[in-house]
């Protein structure tokens, strides 16, 4: 559906590389790499030495009658260190190998970010904002898991197995081989456990999925949702998604009880009995060596242990497969937004702006505006206005570089828009949009926007000018007044004022307005258009006109329909004309002629 996939819990393909990909990121990390594994190596070492000491004890110093003092307190105290040393050489490799993952994710996860950010505006088109923070969020969580619990527990477990079989067969070869032989047996569990545990596990995950979904429409909807009484639907489906959640799992419980230990127990157990009746058969013919006996049923309980655990990740190592390959995906996304073409690097001086012969198709079958031409020159203001969808938003998006323009060219100052570097874009050309987005912090960063350059005189002066100061010094803590997310505890209108200043403190050479609709009271409503009339003063401004009484005093006004400049004139032409714009303005004007 979506360039990455909407449905996430359904998209469980991997492609080949995936992992080996993966593990190319532990590649700058060699050297703590490979300390954590020879710690890993000597921890396991230790461990599966500990056996062989009781062996020892039991073969060489157990005699009936007999308190072997020296050897018992050696053997023991050797027993105790190799515990200790077991125990200090596993915290500092799980450290290491949880250091080490930390540093990765964070890495991937900056490299996500940074990518995400220079993807072009046709991804976020398709792509539902809740996958791409899940991307970032889950996907890479579910890899940080896999290094720090899964790569390390397969990697210490398949030592310890490794160990333990070096062991028996220092201990007996025969004994050792027979024990061998489980190792089929062992795979055909995990390889059941894995197919019978899958699909419960997925459907775990797409239950998850399911239920945050949910609760993103009813937080984000929340005032709709109060407004419209829509409480007790949405409570009733969230009860029955989490209801769904609940079977599964109790399903994914049932079968890891039934599956991981109790069948391995069982195999643990059968096989405990092959050894002992080892023994016991030998026992006819041969003198029974007790600690072999003894370190074999030890080693057995170990070799048990890695087998189980590793059985328990097995489907956290897919998930973080998974995850993996998303997440490649946005890395490897082809698309970009428009960047600088050439090195010419033109800067932005009168601020002459041309659109000619534009033509533009957002999915490259149906056009949006066709044949678009018209210049502003220096200081001059064209308005765009026409019915919704005729392409007013479209024509600013391509002004801004948002998308590239198909057909035709834009030009400021004489040179291709597609010249332009992204910084002097920015720095030159102010946008103001209908719903202006401000950002968690407060009034003073707002204007800024990061800029340090900008002087809290600087900050004033551009909120004077379009007269937010006033409301601005009455807010508690004045130009330090936190905002929180989105704006939400101040009103539209001086939201709007706020976005003003900030374009204002930017001082743009070039403006591009898209005028708000929200109704404010007219109080701020003239406080809005006195403002823009000054912003306007001096600069080239491309402005969307909803209201066409705002824009009266164009230089220029489009009238678009349907992607194309259906009028083009002054306010008293296109009445004059006694077309489109004709009729929209008595519309507005409540139908009168007169008042034309
Ligand atoms: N991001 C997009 N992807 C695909 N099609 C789009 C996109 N944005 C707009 N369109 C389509 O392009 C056409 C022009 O839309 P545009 O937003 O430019 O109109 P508008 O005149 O600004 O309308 P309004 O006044 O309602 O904002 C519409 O048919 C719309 O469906």
């Amino acid at each position: 559906m979506t360039e990455i996939g909407l449905d996430e819990s359904q998209n469980q393909t991997v492609a080949p590389g995936t992992f080996w990909r993966l593990m190319g990121y532990l590649r700058p990390h060699k050297g703590r790499l490979l300390v954590a594994f020879l710690l890993l190596g000597l921890a396991t070492a230790a461990d599966v030495l500990q056996p062989i000491l009781v062996k020892i004890f039991i073969d060489q110093n157990l005699i009936p009658r007999h308190f072997p003092e020296t050897p018992l307190v050696e053997l023991g105290a050797g027993y105790l260190l190799l515990v200790l040393l077991t125990a200090c050489f596993n915290v500092l490799q799980l450290y290491l190998f949880q250091v080490l993952a930390l540093d990765i994710i964070q890495r991937l996860r900056v490299d996500l970010f940074d990518r995400v950010q220079t993807l072009a505006l046709s991804f976020f088109d398709k792509t539902p904002v809740g996958v791409l923070v899940s991307r970032i969020t889950n996907d890479t969580q579910s890899i940080l898991d896999m290094f720090m619990s899964v790569l390390s527990t397969f990697v210490q477990n398949v030592a310890v197995l490794i160990g333990v079989m070096v062991a028996m067969f220092v201990l007996d070869v025969r004994l050792a081989l027979y024990c061998l032989a489980l190792f089929p047996v062992i795979f055909a569990v995990m390889w059941l456990y894995q197919k019978v545990t899958s699909p419960v596990f997925w459907a775990t995950r797409q239950r998850v999925a399911l239920i945050n979904a949910k609760l993103n429409e009813s937080l984000q909807g929340m005032g709709i949702i109060q407004a419209m009484r829509q409480e007790p639907r949405l409570r009733r489906e969230f009860g029955e998604i989490n209801e769904a959640h609940r079977r599964v799992r109790y399903r994914n419980t049932q079968l890891n009880g039934l599956l991981t230990r109790p069948l391995m127990e069982v195999i643990y157990l059968l096989t405990l009995m092959l050894v002992l009746g080892f023994f016991g058969l030998r026992s006819f013919s041969h003198v029974v060596n007790i600690g072999i006996l003894y370190a074999f049923v030890s080693y057995l309980s170990r070799f048990f242990e890695p087998i189980n655990n590793m059985m328990q990740r097995l489907n956290f190592f897919q998930t973080a497969m998974v995850s993996a390959n998303r997440v490649f995906q946005i890395l490897d996304n082809p698309s970009r937004r428009p960047m600088s073409e050439g090195d010419r690097a033109p800067t932005i001086t009168r601020g002459e702006v041309a659109f000619e012969d534009v033509s533009f198709s957002y999915d490259g079958e149906k056009d949006v505006l066709e044949h678009i031409s018209f210049t502003a020159k220096p200081g001059q203001t064209v308005a765009l206005v026409g019915h919704t969808g005729s392409g007013k938003s479209s024509t600013i998006n391509l002004l801004m570089r948002f998308y590239p323009v198909n057909r035709g060219r834009i030009t400021i100052d004489g040179h291709d828009l597609r010249e332009f570097q992204e910084e002097e874009l920015r720095q030159k050309m102010g946008l103001v949009l209908q719903d202006p987005f401000l950002f968690v912090g407060d009034i003073s960063s707002n204007i800024r926007l990061g800029d340090t350059q900008i002087t809290d005189q600087e900050v004033k002066a551009a909120a004077e000018f379009v007269q937010a100061d006033g409301f601005i010094q009455r807010l508690p803590g004045g130009y330090n007044a936190p905002i929180g997310e989105r704006g939400a505890t101040l009103s539209t209108g001086q939201r709007q004022l706020i976005s003003f200043a900030r374009t204002m403190a930017h001082n743009p050479t070039i403006l591009v307005l898209d005028e708000a609709t929200a109704s404010v009271d007219t109080e701020t409503e003239d406080a809005i258009q006195d403002a823009l009339r000054r912003m306007r003063k001096g600069r080239t401004t491309i402005a969307i006109a909803h209201r066409l009484s705002t824009i009266q005093d164009a230089d220029l006004i489009l009238v678009l329909h349907h992607g194309k400049v259906v009028e083009r004139g002054t306010h008293q032409q296109l009445l004059a004309e006694r077309g489109l714009y004709h009729a929209m303005y008595l519309l507005q004007q409540g139908g009168s002629e007169d008042s034309a």
